[in-house]
Parts: structure tokens; sequence; C-alpha cells
């Protein structure tokens, strides 16, 4: 199948545009008609900028509201259809697409759209070119690809055949199985969205939320894969209609588009059991989490792991690196060394989370799957002393994710690091796991990151939620793993004032803005807190007053929470979340310590406002404090 992409998926201008996808490693792509109109380029240019970039033209579209009509209305449409194949010709692409009419005057009588396509198809035959039919799913009469299968088998020509578009037959639910009705030498062109799943008009939903495979909710790998098991081998193009799209990079569009491609391809032939080309994705698991800071710098964030619990348990043998630990062998490494990956970020960031580590079964076939992905695989990262390369690969904002596996992980802290410390015995209410990691991202960038981590890991991409910040709303996504060793939150919103926003624009781009650290006993945890003087987000009694009322707790229960400052969220089945947070270091990044009792989910979406709005008053405290 011929990797395309129709150039509507990307913002620019068509010049632009095309070497965007050139340069994402395209051979192939459709040219939308109104990137053709508002160009300036000839359709001989055109021509001669695809031969150039290496891109073969397999579409020109769409050609609307063709099919049922009649008289003077009829003949103007062939009229117009003429002038297209004249082009068609100039610019050097044999495939008209015609989408269904949405025409209110057109009539929907079978015969007759048959008659209009074995006309048309006739006349393009004549001059070597074919028609694509393509039903959208808003279609007056045809809205189906079954439908449009019945019409392009009764015209019967060689010029005349299917276009499948994976939204339009997803979105209204048409089963996939309806595919191995269909002969795959009709069909002409294979395009393929995804979409988030939204209650809402199609149309609409069509136009600006299309989004690629693996970002979204459809089936579109079971879509993919019927298409495979009918031995059809045409072309398979993205056609994304997103608003975040044509605003965001066209280059990362493109090789976002190119990555999600190679994917789901690669998904649907392990679907139906043929070979794939890459290696199967890894089910990871956070082993460290690394903070750079710059030399001389980090007492903070020194105070407040000890405060939390952990420990300096000792140093790197050669380098200014500290280790922290937890029990359980929760890991937090302090790197304050200038020349490094680590120095280069603290200049940039300041304090803040440059790297976590991942723990990965088959470590060499993690990084094969993402340098096959096109992702910046750093090899050889350190001059390690344990002899062993660690390798890493570029994540949100330029942090790094490492790579672990047995081997590795073993010998990491016995050889690069003087441990001084002994063990201390376990305390209750100590923190015991990495609950989550989350991080802001650009909402232009926030599908690219979805994209990132599906397509290089075995995850779930749970719900999408809105957050209500005092300054606007924030859409958030959560990842998780199957064992949920690995869980990741991406927040990103438009409005400049939230605190997302504003930690992107301190933070100079997109980062880590929190962990979640897990403990099994949150009281005793915030009993500890209260000795060790943890500076900890206060909660407004209105929220008390509420969880009292909705979860019907008793008085003392009540008190315990509000005396920690502790969120507390249960779910329909059960399943209760505990939710501490610390205030943030320097106002930027901060710890939430979290307890999960039972088969509870979720992040404690129905808390986020009121912790975002005390975020906000405690910013606003310090911040007078200061001046
Ligand atoms: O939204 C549209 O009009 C439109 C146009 C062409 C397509 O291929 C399509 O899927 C949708
Ligand atoms: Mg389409």
């Amino acid at each position: 199948m011929l990797d395309s992409i129709a150039t509507v998926s990307l913002g620019g201008t068509l010049r632009e545009k095309l070497e965007a996808i050139s340069a994402a490693g395209f051979r192939a792509a459709e040219i939308f008609e109104n990137d053709f109109v508002s160009s300036d380029l000839s359709a001989h240019d055109l021509r001669l900028l695809m031969d150039d970039l290496g891109l073969q033209n397999i579409a020109y579209q769409p050609f609307r509201d063709f099919e049922g009509l009649k008289g003077h209305a009829r003949k103007r449409v062939f009229d117009r259809a003429e002038r297209k194949f004249d082009l068609m010709q100039e610019m050097g692409t044999d495939l008209l697409l015609v989408c269904s009419s949405t025409m209110k005057d057109a009539e929907g009588d079978e015969g007759r759209i048959i008659d209009d396509f074995r006309e048309l198809g006739e006349r393009a035959a004549s001059r070597g070119l074919r028609i694509g039919y393509e039903g959208l799913a808003w279609g007056r009469y045809i809205n189906d690809h079954r439908d449009v299968a019945a019409i392009v088998s009764a015209v019967d020509l060689p010029s005349v055949g299917i276009i499948l578009d994976s939204f339009h037959s997803l979105s209204r639910h048409i089963p996939i199985s309806s595919i191995m009705d269909i002969d795959p030498a009709k069909i002409f062109l294979a395009q393929i969205a995804d979409a988030p799943l939204m209650n809402m008009d199609i149309l609409q939903w069509s136009r600006h939320f299309r989004c690629m495979p693996l970002q979204g909710g459809l089936p579109v790998t079971e879509w993919v894969a019927a298409l495979i098991k009918i031995g059809y081998s045409g072309p398979l193009s993205l056609e994304i209609f997103n608003d975040r799209f044509r605003s965001g990079f066209s280059k990362t569009v493109a090789i976002d588009g190119k990555r999600s491609l190679v994917t789901v391809r690669d998904d649907a032939h392990y679907l139906v059991g043929e070979e794939t080309h890459l290696p199967d994705r890894s089910d990871p698991a956070i082993k460290f989490i690394e903070f750079s800071v710059p030399p001389g710098k980090g007492e903070e964030l020194g105070k407040i792991l000890d405060m939390i619990g952990f420990e300096h348990i000792g140093n790197h043998k050669i380098r200014d690196v500290a280790l922290w630990r937890s029990q359980d062998d929760i890991f937090i490494i302090i790197n304050r060394e200038s020349y490094s990956f680590s120095g280069s970020f603290s200049l940039i960031h300041g304090d803040a989370l440059c790297a976590i580590g991942l723990y990965i079964k088959d470590r060499k076939a993690a990084l094969e799957r993402a340098h096959h992905l096109g992702m910046a695989v750093a090899e050889n990262l350190s001059d390690s002393l344990s002899g062993r390369s660690i390798n890493a690969i570029r994540s949100v904002g330029g942090s790094l994710v490492y790579f672990l596996d047995e081997d590795v992980y073993t010998e990491l802290w016995e050889k690069e690091f003087e441990i001084t410390q002994k063990i201390k015995p376990e305390i209750k209410g100590s923190i015991t796991s990495f609950d989550h990691v989350a991080s802001i991202v650009g909402y232009d960038e926030f599908l690219s990151w979805v994209l990132y981590w599906t397509s290089l890991f075995d995850l779930e991409v749970c719900q999408e939620v809105d957050l209500i910040d005092p300054g606007g709303v924030v859409q958030s996504q959560a990842l998780e793993s199957k064992n949920k060793n690995f869980r990741l939150t991406l927040n990103g919103s438009l409005g400049a004032r939230t605190l997302a926003s504003r930690f992107e624009k301190k933070f100079l781009g997109a980062g880590y803005q929190h962990i979640a650290l897990g403990t099994d006993d949150i009281f005793a945890f915030s009993k500890r807190m209260r000795k060790t003087g943890l500076p900890i987000l206060e909660i407004n009694k209105n929220y008390y007053d509420d969880i009292q009322a909705r979860f019907g707790l008793t008085d003392a229960f009540i008190i315990e929470l509000s005396d920690g400052n502790i969120l507390y969220d249960r779910d329909s089945d059960g399943g209760e979340f505990f939710q501490i947070f610390s205030r943030a270091i320097d106002r930027m990044f901060f710890f939430e310590i979290v307890q999960r009792v039972g088969e509870y989910k979720g992040y404690g979406a129905a808390n986020t406002q009121v912790r975002l709005t005390a975020q906000r008053r405690a910013g606003e405290k310090q911040y007078s404090e200061h001046i």
C-alpha cells in the first residue's frame, strides 16, 4: 500500500505542505482543490514541483454535488468536470474524487445516479482518467460505502471505482465486515482518519476533529485489517480535517502522519496474523525520575524530597549526581552536572524534570521500534561506569526517556553510585510507587504526543477530560499501561492564564509539571508531613462540605481529610482515591501524593477545579509576598 496524505491535512501554502509531506518520507499526495485554487502555482508548476519532491499526485479532490441533476444543471456539472479533467492532465493525476451530493435539488434515484457516473466514467476514460466515488457520511442520498459499491458495480466501467474513507464508514457505524463484500480491484483509493469519540453533528465532527489513527477512538486498525484481508493493495491516504493541524507546524504534522500510517498498517497486519515490520510494543514501568538542577542549586528540591520521606542514599562516583530513594526502590536522581545533557536542560528550564527511566523487558526491540517510527534516539549516552550503554529517546519538551532492561537496571545503581546509606526500616505512609507523571504540552502538539506514546508502547488511551482552571479550560488525557506500571497525563490549554499555560511560558516550552507518588497509607503520610513540615496546598472548606454531602461521609472522616488537606474521590465501583498536593517549588513544579483503594481507575478529575483554584490562590499569595 502506497503511503499518501491529502494536502488538506496540513497548514501552510501548497508548496509548504508538499515540501513537508516529501520531507516526512511520503512518496504520494492527494491535492485538495482549495489548496490548489488558492495557490500561485499553475497546474504545470505543480506537476514539476511534485516531480522534484518525488511525490506522485494520486488524486485531485473533491468534486462536489455532481450526481442526480437534470437539464441545464446536469449539462453545467459535466462542463465543470471537463474543466477539472483539463487541470488534472496538466498537473499529472488520473484520479478525480467525486464525493456524494449534499444538494437539496439533486435527485436520489439510483438509476439516474448510475447513468451520471456511466457518462462521467466514459468521458474520463476517453482522456485516460478515472473517477472515484466517495460517500460522505452526510451525503443527501448516498452516505454509505455499501451503496457506493452497488452503484460502482452497476456502472461496471474500469474507469469508475470506489473511494473508501474510514471516517465516513466508522462514524456511521457501518459494519467493518461489509468491506469483505467488496472487490478490491474496484477500490481506487482508501482514505484513513480517526476521530475522538464525540456525540455531535457528523459534518462538524469530520471537518474539525478528525485526527490520525492512534490519536482517536475509532476502530481504524480493524478497518485497515479488513482491506488487507480482501487483498487491497492501492494507496492508503491520510485525510485529516483538524483545526489544530492546520495551525500546527506542517513538518511535525507530516512526520506524525507517516508515523501514524506506518503504525496502523503494522498493527493491521498483526491483526490479520501476517508478518509485521515493527518490533512489538513493550510494556513500560517507571523506575526513576531525574531532575536537572543548576550547579549549587536544588536545595529546596532536596528539602522537599527529604520531607516526603526520600533518603539521599549516595552519589555518583565521578559526577555531581545525587541518588535518592524511598521504600520499594523508588529512585529519584538530582543531577547538577553542568557539562551534560542535564546541565543544558537546567540552563534553559531551571530546576526541572529532565528524564524518566523506564524499565522495558526487551530494550533493544523498543529502541528499534522507536527508530522505525522516526523518533530521535540517543545511543550510548553515557560513558557508563558499568560499561553498558544506556540509550534514550527524545521526549516531551526535549526531555529524555531512558530505556532500562534487567541488565542495565541491576547494575546501574551498584556500579555507578557510591551508596553510603543503609536502607532504613519501612515506615508507615512512605512512598511505594510512581503513580503517574503529568506533562504540560502545547495545545497544538497535544495529539502529536498522544501518537508518540501510543505508537511506541502498549498503552490504553483513557477518556479525554476537560479540567476547569480559573484561567480557562485544560484538555487532559491519560495514557496507561495495562499493568498500571506506567501512567502519564498530557495537559494542554488554549487559555493564556491557566496554570498549564503559565507553566509553558515560564518553563520555555512543554515539560513535566508534577509527579504523583503513590503511598499505601495517606493518613499516615499526612501525619508525618505535619511533623516534617512539607508545605501542602491548602484546600478550602466548601469542598469538604460538598464531598460530605456527595458521598455521605462521617464528620470524623471529613475532619481527618480536611486536617490533612486531602482530596477525596470515589468511583461507581467503590474504588477510592486520596490526593495531597505539595506547594510548588518556585511556583512551577510540585508533587502529588496519592493513594488508590480498590480498583479506582481515574486521576481525581472531579477534584481538579478545586485543586487548580487552590493553586491559583497559593500562587497569588506567594507572588504578593514577593513584592
Ligand atoms: O468534508 C468534506 O467536504 C470532504 C471532502 C472530501 C473528502 O474526501 C471527505 O472525506 C470529506
Ligand atoms: Mg474522504
